[in-house]
């Protein structure tokens, strides 16, 4: 992939909150443009406020690894600043990132240790933990992600869901301020996944910020308080979720018996409804500023059978399908 210019908003729309002190992360201008010329992440401005569970989602390739790991001081940007933790990266590394638990791909973990020896030889190499309650950590962060009956199996033998555990329980063996988990749900099961996002809820309720990737809209939709959408490397919009969705325009369904379908199109076309569409027993509409209740009146006064009615705002889903043309889980 090359550089996608974008004919949306660029990066940088609607910040979330001005004052940095209120910030977990924040980037400026963050760019990455790998040697082979290909930029990654292009320019963006990421406001990821203390407290969000802050859902980073784009499609496969649009840029939400690179710029995790630039968080993470484990790539170098081209360009731009990232701070984390009110720290700039990665400067402030090694006072900064004690605070923060990460799943990102590819954890050191050694395949012939078991589960729990992994996560033993991890909390080994924290100079601040306390070896004498290492056991009970490592138990309690298994507990945690479901993984205690697995414990003492060698890491060569985990499924990939279960290796995707074992990283989570790894960035959860200290409290952290701020877990930054890239794709946390990549090889789980819908359970697992269900348990995953109790999880960061649960997290959340204690205060941690998670910054949380993924390429499946839906799967974290439900648990993030803000969402930042990527494509093509840049960030097509961030924001709080429930105002991002609640700025998307009504549309209403009406079902009816098939014969009634044209009068009932021809009426909504009448009150000024706009992009009628009709499909089997369904006409739908951009409800505008009509009331809904109007419409069904005027439904039952033309004398169309109303089967059914409900109104819907959009989905981030076609949110994101309205601001590129483009479906979500394209890979590019
Ligand atoms: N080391 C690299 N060298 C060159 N190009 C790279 C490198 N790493 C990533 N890319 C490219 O940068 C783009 C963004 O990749 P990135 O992994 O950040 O996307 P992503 O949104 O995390 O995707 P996914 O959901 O598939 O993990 C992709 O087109 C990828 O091929």
């Amino acid at each position: 992939m090359t550089e996608q210019p974008t004919g949306a908003a660029p990066s940088g729309a609607a910040p979330v909150a001005s004052d940095d002190a209120d910030l977990a992360i924040r980037t400026d201008g963050l760019t990455k443009r790998f040697r082979s010329g290909q930029v990654a992440v292009a320019g963006i401005d990421l406001r990821v406020p203390r407290g969000a569970v802050y859902g980073f989602i784009g499609p496969n390739g649009s840029g939400k690894t690179t710029t995790i790991r630039m968080l993470l001081g484990l790539v170098r940007p081209t360009s731009g600043r990232a701070h984390l933790l009110g720290g700039a990266m990665p400067e402030a590394g090694a006072d900064v990132l004690p605070r923060v638990g990460a799943l990102v791909e590819g954890p050191a973990f050694h395949p012939y240790l078991t589960g729990r020896a992994n996560l033993a030889r991890l909390d080994a190499s924290d100079a601040t933990a306390d070896p004498r309650t290492a056991r009970q950590r490592a138990d309690e962060a298994l507990e945690r992600v479901g993984l205690a009956a697995a414990a003492a199996k060698p890491y060569r033998q985990y499924s990939l869901g279960m290796k995707q555990r074992l990283g989570l329980a790894a960035a959860l063996l200290r409290p952290r301020e701020l877990l930054v988990l890239d794709e946390p749900t990549n090889g789980l099961d819908p359970q697992g996944t269900r348990e995953v996002r109790n999880l960061v809820r649960e997290l959340a309720d204690h205060g941690t910020t998670v910054l949380v990737s993924s390429h499946l809209l839906a799967e974290i939709e439900q648990v993030c308080s803000h969402v930042g959408i990527m494509s093509g490397g840049h960030l097509l919009l961030q924001g709080d979720r429930a105002e991002l969705t609640g700025r998307g325009l009504p549309r209403l369904s009406v079902q009816t018996s098939v014969d009634h379908v044209g009068a009932a199109a021809e009426v909504l076309t009448g009150m000024g409804l706009t992009d009628v569409q009709a499909a089997g027993h369904t006409v739908s509409a951009l409800l505008g500023a009509v009331p809904p209740e109007k419409v069904s009146a005027a439904l039952v006064h033309a004398g169309v059978d109303l089967l059914g009615l409900e109104v819907r705002r959009p989905n981030l889903e076609q949110i994101f399908v309205e601001l590129t043309g483009e479906g979500f889980d394209v890979a590019r």
